[in-house]
C-alpha cells in the first residue's frame, strides 16, 4: 500500500481494478472446476481440479463402470473447468445419440488434432466434421459400404483378403502371426474403399502404416499426448521440448502422402477401365471409384447438387481406411485370441463350418448360415469393444435429460464397456456365453427388460455418427474367422491358460486390442493345405478378373 501511494491516482485506479479482475477470473475458474447441482451426478469434485485426478488416463472405462454402479446411467465429471458427460445405459445412448441427435452430433474440438494433424484439411476429416450439410454428403457417399448390395459387390474383396491370410498363415512363424492379422485388417478396406491390392503398394507400406497409426492413436491418447486442451499454454512449448509435434508433423506428411495415393489410385483405374469400355472384363467398383461416377452423372446435370473437391475425396478415401483398421484387427485378435483359449467353444464353431463346408474352405456367403461363429462374433463384440468408450461427442446446445442440465460444449463419451457388461441385462456378464445370443437375439438374459433401446451390440456407435462401417466390418471378420477356423486348430503355444484378463492382456490405447499373444495355427489335417492354396490361386484369378 505504501508503494501504491506513489503512484499516479490513475495508474493505482488501474492497478486495483486489474487486480479485482484476475481475482474474480481466479475464483471464476476455481469455481467453474466444481459440479453444479443441477448436473447429471457423479463423484465429489474437488476445487481447482475437478475430478481430473480421479479419471484415469489408462482404460478409463472400467472406472466410468465402477461409478455406474453407483451414480447410475449418466454420470457427469468435471476435467478442470471442461464437463464430460459418460453415457452408461442403452436408454440414455438412444434418447440422446438417436433422439436428440441434432443436439449430439457434433465431434469436440481437439488441438493437436485439428491444428497440427489435419492443418488446412481440418473441414475434412470426419473425425472433425461438425453436424452439418457436409457431414450429410459425407455419410451419403459413404452409404455405398452399407446397403445390401453394396455389401454383396464387396464380398469378393473380403473373400479374397481373407484366403490370403489363410494362406500367408501356412507358413508364417509364431512372431509372423500377428503381423499377418494386421495385413488383413489393412488389405480389406483398401481393396474395398480404393480397388487397391495391398500386394501392389510399396512392401514396407503395411509397416508404415502401422508405425505412424500408433503415434497417430497415442496423440489422441490422454496421459500419451500433453492435455494442450485443457491448459492452453502447452501449446506454446518450443518443439525440441515438445515431441508431440513433431510425432504430429509425422502423422500428418503420411496422412497426405497415403490419402492421396488412394485417389490417385482410384483414378488411375477409372481412367484404364474407361479405355477399355466394351471389353468384356467386369471391374470391382470401389468406394471412391463409386462416388466420383455419382459425382460425374450429377456435374452433367443443370442444378447439380454440391460435389466433392479432389482433396476432400482424397479424405473421404482416407478417413474410411483409417477408421476402420485397427478396429477391424482388434476385433479378429480378440476373436482369434478368445478361441484359442475356449476350446470347448472352438469346437463347436469347427462343427459348424465343417457341416455347412466340408469338403473346401467356404465362400462369402457362409455368412448366411454359422448362426454359431455369428454369435462368437457378437460375443466378442460385447466382451472387447474396439474403441470401449466411442470417439467423443459434443453437445451443441444446452439439453435436459430427466432434470438433469446437460451444458453446451460438454464432451459426451459413450461407454460402450459398461452397457455391455450389465449383469441386469446378462448373465454372467463377464464370461465368454456365445449360446446367449442363440438363446436370445440380443444376448438378453431370461427377465431382462426389453426396451426399444436394447440392442445385440453398441459397440459400433449410435445415431447420426453410428460407424457407417459396422455391417462391412462384421462381414470380414466373418468371413475371415470362417476360413481361419475351417482349415486351422487355434491353439496356445504354451502350456499355461492364456490371459483374459483386460487389466493385463489388452492394450491400454484408445483401440481396445490384445497384447501380443502366442498361439500357432494348426492344420486341421494335412489335406488342408492344398485345399487352402487352390482357395487362394481360385481368389487371385477372380481379382484378375476383375482387373485388379
Ligand atoms: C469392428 C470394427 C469397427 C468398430 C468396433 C468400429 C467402431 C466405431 C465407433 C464406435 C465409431 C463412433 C460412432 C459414434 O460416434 O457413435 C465409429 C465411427 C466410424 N467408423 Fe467404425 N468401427 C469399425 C469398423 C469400421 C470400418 C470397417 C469402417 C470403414 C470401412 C469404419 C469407418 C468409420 C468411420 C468413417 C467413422 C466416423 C463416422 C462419423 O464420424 O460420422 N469403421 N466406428
Amino acid at each position: 500500500m505504501a508503494a501504491m501511494s506513489y503512484l499516479p491516482l490513475w495508474l493505482s485506479a488501474a492497478v486495483i481494478a486489474v487486480s479485482i479482475y484476475l481475482a474474480f477470473l481466479t475464483v471464476q475458474y476455481f469455481l467453474s472446476t466444481l459440479r453444479p447441482k443441477d448436473f447429471p451426478p457423479g463423484p465429489p469434485a474437488v476445487l481447482g481440479l475437478g475430478n481430473l485426478h480421479q479419471i484415469p488416463l489408462k482404460k478409463p472405462y472400467l472406472k466410468f463402470q465402477e461409478w455406474s454402479r453407483i451414480y447410475g446411467e449418466i454420470i457427469s465429471l468435471k476435467a478442470g473447468t471442461a464437463d464430460l458427460i459418460v453415457l452408461q445405459s442403452p436408454e440414455v445412448l438412444h434418447e440422446l445419440l438417436s433422439k436428440r441427435a441434432a443436439c449430439y452430433s457434433g465431434r469436440p474440438y481437439s488441438y493437436i488434432s485439428v491444428e497440427h494433424v489435419f492443418g488446412e484439411h481440418r473441414h475434412k476429416h470426419i473425425l472433425n466434421v461438425q453436424n452439418d450439410s457436409y457431414l450429410r454428403r459425407w455419410r451419403t457417399a459413404a452409404a455405398y459400404l452399407v446397403g445390401k448390395n453394396s455389401l454383396q459387390d464387396m464380398m469378393p474383396m473380403q473373400e479374397a483378403t481373407s484366403t490370403t491370410l489363410s494362406r500367408n498363415l501356412l507358413k508364417s512363424t509364431l512372431s509372423e502371426t500377428l503381423r499377418e492379422l494386421k495385413k488383413w485388417a489393412l488389405a480389406t478396406p483398401l481393396l474395398a474403399v480404393c480397388g487397391q491390392r495391398l500386394e501392389k503398394r510399396d512392401p514396407d507400406f503395411a509397416d508404415r502404416f502401422f508405425s505412424i497409426q500408433k503415434v497417430w492413436l497415442e496423440l489422441l491418447e490422454p496421459g500419451k499426448a500433453p492435455p494442450v486442451d485443457a491448459f492452453p499454454f502447452l501449446r506454446w512449448v518450443p518443439e525440441r521440448f515438445a515431441l508431440w509435434k513433431s510425432n504430429a508433423r509425422m502423422v500428418r506428411e503420411f496422412m497426405l502422402e497415403s490419402y492421396f495415393s488412394y485417389l490417385e489410385t482410384t483414378l488411375e483405374s477409372r481412367n484404364e477401365a474407361k479405355k477399355k469400355a466394351g471389353g468384356s472384363q467386369r471391374r470391382f467398383k470401389s468406394v471412391l471409384s463409386r462416388i466420383m461416377e455419382d459425382e460425374e452423372a450429377e456435374r452433367e446435370k443443370q442444378n447439380a447438387k454440391a460435389t466433392f473437391s479432389h482433396d476432400e475425396l482424397a479424405y473421404v478415401g482416407g478417413g474410411l481406411i483409417d477408421a476402420a483398421v485397427d478396429t477391424t484387427w482388434a476385433t479378429l485378435s480378440s476373436f482369434v485370441l478368445y478361441m484359442a483359449a475356449c476350446p470347448d467353444a472352438q469346437a463347436k464353431a469347427h462343427d459348424e463350418i465343417s457341416r455347412v463346408s466340408p469338403d473346401k474352405p467356404p465362400a462369402g456367403d457362409v455368412i448366411e448360415s454359422i448362426p454359431y461363429i455369428r454369435a462368437c462374433l457378437l460375443e466378442i463384440l460385447r466382451l472387447c469393444p474396439a474403441a470401449p468408450n466411442g470417439i467423443p461427442r459434443v453437445v451443441s446446445r444446452e439439453d435436459n435429460y430427466k432434470g438433469f442440465r446437460i451444458p453446451k460444449g460438454a464432451t459426451v463419451v459413450t461407454n460402450f464397456w459398461a452397457m455391455q457388461r450389465n449383469p441386469d441385462d446378462y448373465d454372467r456378464p463377464d464370461e465368454f456365453l456365445p449360446d446367449r445370443y442363440l438363446n436370445h437375439p440380443l444376448g438378453l438374459k431370461v427377465g431382462a427388460q426389453e426396451t426399444a433401446a436394447k440392442r445385440a451390440t453398441y459397440t459400433f456407435g449410435a445415431g447420426r455418427r453410428i460407424c457407417p462401417g459396422d455391417q462391412f466390418a462384421q462381414n470380414s471378420v466373418l468371413v475371415a474367422m470362417s476360413k481361419l477356423l475351417w482349415a486351422y486348430n487355434i491353439v496356445p503355444t504354451e502350456k499355461e491358460p492364456l490371459d483374459l484378463d483386460v487389466e493385463t492382456a489388452f492394450h491400454p490405447g484408445l483401440i481396445l486390442g490384445p497384447e501380443p499373444f502366442k498361439v500357432d495355427f494348426v492344420l486341421r489335417d494335412v489335406a488342408r493345405e492344398e485345399a487352402v492354396l487352390r482357395d487362394y490361386d481360385e481368389a487371385q484369378a477372380i481379382l484378375g478378373g476383375f482387373g485388379l
